[in-house]
């Protein structure tokens, strides 16, 4: 069963940018591995896709900003509307979409020879926007601020970024991103190749964010999910079948009421 998500109410941060994904399936070649997933992220807030491994939970992100489509024969079908306009919409551009809706990896990947200071703004020269040396330095503190990473590394702006450490070096990227001023911020599994102490300091930036950008994260972490997250969206796919969203809705009720005896297990640990 396919699932649209209802907003919650109130909508925490309505004026900010919602993104719905309306009937989204994706083939690698003539596999569908998402058949016709709907769900509606709401502005300002952070929804977490969970679902056990290969159900379509990573494609499905990568839906969301177009880079499903550089994979070599991947296909899709359905809308994604970001704040109602469709970011498939082929008079749009391709950089409009990936501008507005950032991505973080599963495996920080700042530019390890470029300093602390060059990785912040090195998305800004990649999508052509223009900023003085002050404005520069502003947006730097404000963004290292807003990554939570600031306070470690003010005095070391021009440090390599290869020289941080792995949590450091994910809240660097998150900083990256948000130097573009991103409407939505993608987030792969952030937190899985950290340790415990990192893990919470990126869930706390998470948490603070979450206000002012709309976040969606996939996490295997169950705890993360209910910690991080405001909605919930279950994957499934299965015995071979296109992966589909088996129930979405606000985070508490996903763990503690949720509709689905599957995914009552799922969240139990009774499978994935
Ligand atoms: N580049 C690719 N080429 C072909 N098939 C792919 C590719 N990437 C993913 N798939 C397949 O698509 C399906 C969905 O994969 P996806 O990575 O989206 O699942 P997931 O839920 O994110 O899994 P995990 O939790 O393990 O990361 C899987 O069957 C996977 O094998």
């Amino acid at each position: 069963m396919t699932s649209v998500m209802t907003s919650p109410h109130p909508v925490p941060g309505a004026e900010q940018a919602s993104i719905d994904a309306r009937a989204v399936s994706a083939w690698f070649g003539d596999r569908k591995v998402l058949d016709r997933v709907s769900l509606l992220m709401p502005g300002g807030s952070v929804t977490a896709l969970i679902g056990p491994s290969g159900c379509g939970k990573s494609t499905f992100l990568r839906t969301l900003n177009r880079m499903h489509e550089l994979i070599p024969g991947a296909s899709l079908a359905g809308e994604v509307l970001l704040s109602g306009v469709d970011i498939y919409d082929p008079t749009r551009k391709l950089t409009d979409a990936r501008k507005q809706i950032g991505m973080v990896f599963q495996k920080p990947n700042p530019f390890p020879a470029m300093s602390i200071y060059d990785n912040v703004i090195a998305g800004l020269k990649l999508t052509g926007l223009k900023a003085g040396r002050s404005e520069r330095d502003d947006l730097v503190e404000q963004c290292l601020t807003k990554a939570g990473l600031w306070v470690e590394v003010r005095d070391r702006l021009r440090q390599p970024g290869g020289a941080l450490s792995g949590g450091q070096q994910q809240r660097l990227c998150i900083a990256r991103s948000l130097a573009v001023r991103p409407k939505v911020l993608l987030m792969d599994e952030p937190c899985s190749a950290l340790d415990p102490t990192s893990t919470r300091r990126i869930e706390q930036t998470i948490a603070e964010l979450g206000h002012e950008v709309t976040i969606i994260i996939v996490t295997h972490n169950m705890q993360q999910a209910a910690r991080v997250s405001q909605q919930c969206a279950f994957f499934l796919a299965e015995q071979g079948t296109p992966g589909v969203i088996v129930e979405a809705g606000p985070t508490q009720q996903i763990f503690t009421a949720p509709n689905d005896q599957r995914t009552a297990d799922y969240v139990n640990g009774r499978f994935g």
